[in-house]
């Protein structure tokens, strides 16, 4: 079962309410019914199927840092000016467009498809939920440098597709290339490793002169794509979790909020140390390029760890926030050779034994083959046997590098937040219940939480 918007499209109840009610109406006035107050563009009213108003289609070139170069047709931002480059990377995923291309861990890179054809089913609105969380998009705007696709469909389907693919891109000033042997490219990526790349568009810039690409993984990421303020979601609920954001995903604090959590999502450089609000639980949320930019939230977060009156709060990273995690632990991160990224990578859980399938979008992992004392590997990968997840022995500390929210993807490993949300709620009314206990001080508390099993359950 896949976490995309066609999912959506058939189970989402508004969506059913929606259909219902508007049985008769003509296509334009469904849309205008959806009518949402963030429509700037007014693009709501645009017909749901046309190949009309779509962006120039130029010359367009990929060129790979290595040599290669792949002509193609641009469906995209006529970005004639200036090359656009960046970290090329793939994904095996067949679906999920919208949700991969505004997810900022894919800030700085290019990225193509294995799937042949792509832009089948159009680009939704940004809808957003009862949190104030898109719907259908897992940012605001484009967040990938390009794409690269075999096939652009010039035409597509679907209830709640608003524009073209190709019409998306252009408004994001995000170029786009059909026509590209894709398996070619792969097969280039996957002998030769990751490498840098860029897109050309137009005939003066495909024949214009070469010059080095800059490496995006060498600029602070995760800086650029975190909340610069605090942020809270369903504010009033049961527990309060502190989400440090790397560039975390809308779907992330959505699983915490629906879950009934109130989610203050904070900067990525956040001293929750130092910040007067004492929260249930700590999330460390997915992020663009290399965690070890990022040393100052893992050094943030071994501080917390280490201070008594914390040392037991449930603490759950996803992705860049299992690397960090990794790094305040001990370990040390690297770079693989071309990452994993797709929605059916194989991921072993070490203490059940059983494997998930699950979504993946990282191309750096941790090395576990340094034992870090007071922690253990908690999934490793069925087809490559990188690291998958971290766990304290002790305490309600872990981490996984799949991501359990998918969008898209598979839906295998979403009980992660109940188990994450259980120990909170655990961890809050134990704290409640010692502190009103007479003379019972937080070192008692450590103590008593030392002997407790470890935090994170398994599914049955
Ligand atoms: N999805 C993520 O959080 C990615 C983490 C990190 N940027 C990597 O590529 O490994």
């Amino acid at each position: 079962m896949f976490a995309t918007h066609f999912k959506s499209a058939l189970l989402r109840p508004t969506a059913r309410v929606f259909a219902q009610r508007n049985a008769a109406a003509p296509a334009t006035q469904l849309r205008s019914f959806a009518s949402i107050s963030n429509d700037k563009a007014g693009i709501l009213n645009r017909p749901a199927t046309s190949n009309n108003g779509e962006p120039p289609s130029l010359p367009g070139m990929l060129r790979l840092q290595t040599g290669e170069t792949f002509n193609a047709t641009s469906f995209g931002a006529p970005v004639t000016g200036a090359p656009m480059s960046g970290e090329i990377v793939f994904t095996t995923a067949l679906v999920g467009y919208p949700e991969s291309m505004t997810d900022p861990s894919y800030r700085g890179q290019i990225l193509v498809f294995t799937q042949p054809l792509v832009g089948n089913y159009g680009v939704p609105a940004p809808t957003k939920d009862q949190f104030g969380l898109l719907e259908h998009f897992e940012a605001d705007g484009i967040q990938v440098q390009g794409i690269i696709v075999n096939d652009y469909a010039t035409k597509y389907s679907h209830w709640n597709a608003i524009e073209s693919l190709g019409q998306w891109c252009a408004r994001y000033g995000v170029p786009a290339l059909t026509g590209v042997d894709t398996r070619a490219v792969v097969t280039l990526l996957r002998e030769r490793g990751s490498t840098l790349a860029e897109i050309r568009v137009g005939d003066e810039m495909v024949n214009a002169e070469q010059h080095p690409i800059a490496d995006p993984n060498a600029r602070n990421l995760v800086a650029e794509g975190s909340t610069k303020v605090k942020q809270t979601y369903n504010k009033g609920g049961d527990v309060k979790v502190a989400l440090i954001d790397c560039g975390a995903k809308q779907n992330i604090i959505r699983a915490l909020a629906k879950r009934g959590a109130e989610v203050v999502v904070v900067p990525w450089n956040h001293d929750l140390v130092r910040d007067p609000v004492k929260y249930d639980g700590v999330f460390l949320s997915n992020g663009p390029g290399n965690p070890e930019v990022a040393s100052t939230t893992a050094l943030n977060l071994r501080a917390y760890m280490d201070l008594p009156a914390t040392a037991t709060t449930p603490i759950f990273g996803i992705c860049m926030g299992n690397q960090l995690m990794g790094l305040a632990a001990g370990y040390k991160s690297y770079k693989l050779k071309y990452g994993n990224r797709g929605h059916n990578q194989p991921a072993l859980n070490l203490v059940t034994g059983k494997c998930v399938i699950t979504s993946q979008n990282h191309g750096y992992a941790l090395d576990d083959t340094v034992d870090v004392p007071g922690w253990m590997p908690f999934f490793r990968n069925a087809n490559d046997g990188s690291n998958e997840g971290i766990r304290h022995v002790a305490r309600p500390w872990s981490s996984v590098q799949f991501h359990p929210e998918a969008m898209g993807g598979p839906l295998d490993t979403d009980y992660l937040f109940d188990d994450f949300l259980t120990d909170v709620r655990e961890y809050k009314a134990k704290k409640a219940n010692l502190n009103r206990a007479a003379g019972v001080s937080f070192a008692t508390l450590e103590q008593d939480e030392k002997a407790l099993p470890i935090g994170i359950r398994v599914a049955a």
